[in-house]
């Protein structure tokens, strides 16, 4: 396995002001990240920090302002089969099947492979899913759930260098979720592929992950802190959730996100007096384990 295998260095996103004047709106200032190979990332912060945006530049699909990103020694500079993306939703074509769904990525990540060593390929990632009996459906015969599949199916299946997930499971019901999550996490074991993962589950961040990376809040989000995950793998749920260790861990990324939204509530107001009456109090909501 090779040591920071993936690399992003000092890596700055801006965009020029709304009104044409004045500063630049600086998202991301100075995000510095480096994953082994094999290593599983997940990326937390509050709404709207920065985490998609620096997924998206991972991807390709958004260009930096400044800073350097390596994958296996070579520069990334715009998007590529290396990497493998799922997204909260697949994005799959509504007249093809699940199958010609994945196949057009195997055609397009595996070019010199046979016709059937490809189809081989697309079934057996689709089989890992979960989705044998159902590779011949389309889009909208399928289930939120089965879709997902889907696009996880497609992005393993092209066995890319690094594979990015944007809140894969953000649109699931919970126990759809936990399917899911596991699932991916079995595809992911057999082919230990780099991986970062943005999610807004603090319990999904632990269970997924070899390392929280934890964001600060924007604009000028940076990483926050790094908080490494201890528990051996394959992991079991149940054991996780009676483990002392994932509470204490819990705690510590709830924490840090108490702080950053403790940093940004508003400030106390002054005593009332008879010049200033009292006005009405905003009410902060507390955080959960879900930062949605
Ligand atoms: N084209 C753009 N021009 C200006 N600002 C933008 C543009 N695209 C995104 N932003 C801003 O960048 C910030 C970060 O957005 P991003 O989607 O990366 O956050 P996020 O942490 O992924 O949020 P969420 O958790 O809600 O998905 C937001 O404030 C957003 O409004």
């Amino acid at each position: 396995m090779t040591s920071n295998y993936l690399s992003i260095n000092g890596l700055i996103k801006s965009y020029p002001p709304a009104t044409g004047k004045g500063d630049r709106l600086v998202i991301v200032d100075g995000f510095d990240l480096h994953v082994d190979e094999g290593e599983f990332i997940t990326l937390i912060g509050h709404s709207g920090c920065g985490k998609s945006t620096v997924l998206m530049i991972l991807a390709g699909l958004s260009t930096q302002t400044e800073g350097v990103i390596t994958l296996g020694g070579n520069t990334l500079t715009g998007p590529g089969l290396d990497r493998g993306i799922v997204f909260q939703s697949p994005c799959l074509l509504p007249w093809l099947t699940a199958f010609e769904n994945v196949m057009l990525s195997v055609d397009q990540g595996k070019p010199d492979w046979k016709k059937a060593e490809r189809r081989d390929h697309a079934m057996k990632y689709l089989s890992l899913v979960g989705l044998q009996d159902a590779v011949h459906k389309k889009p909208a015969e399928l289930s939120q759930g089965m879709r997902q599949r889907v696009g996880i199916a497609r992005a393993f299946a092209l066995q890319p260098k690094l594979l990015l997930l944007d809140e894969p499971f953000g649109m699931l019901d919970s126990l759809t979720r936990i399917e899911l999550q596991q699932v991916l996490l079995d595809i992911w074991t057999q082919e230990r592929m780099t991986a970062v993962m943005v999610t807004h589950d603090i319990d999904e961040a632990i269970f997924m992950a070899d390392r929280v990376v934890m964001m600060t809040n924007g604009p000028r989000a940076k990483i926050g802190d790094i908080v490494p995950v201890p528990f051996a793998r394959p992991r079991s749920r149940g054991e996780l959730l009676e483990s002392n260790e994932f509470y204490a861990l819990r705690e510590r990324l709830v924490g840090f996100l108490e702080e950053l939204h403790h940093d940004h509530a508003p400030k106390p107001e002054p005593e009332p007096t008879a010049a200033t009456p009292a006005s009405p109090k905003l009410v902060t909501a507390p955080l959960s384990g879900n930062l949605s």
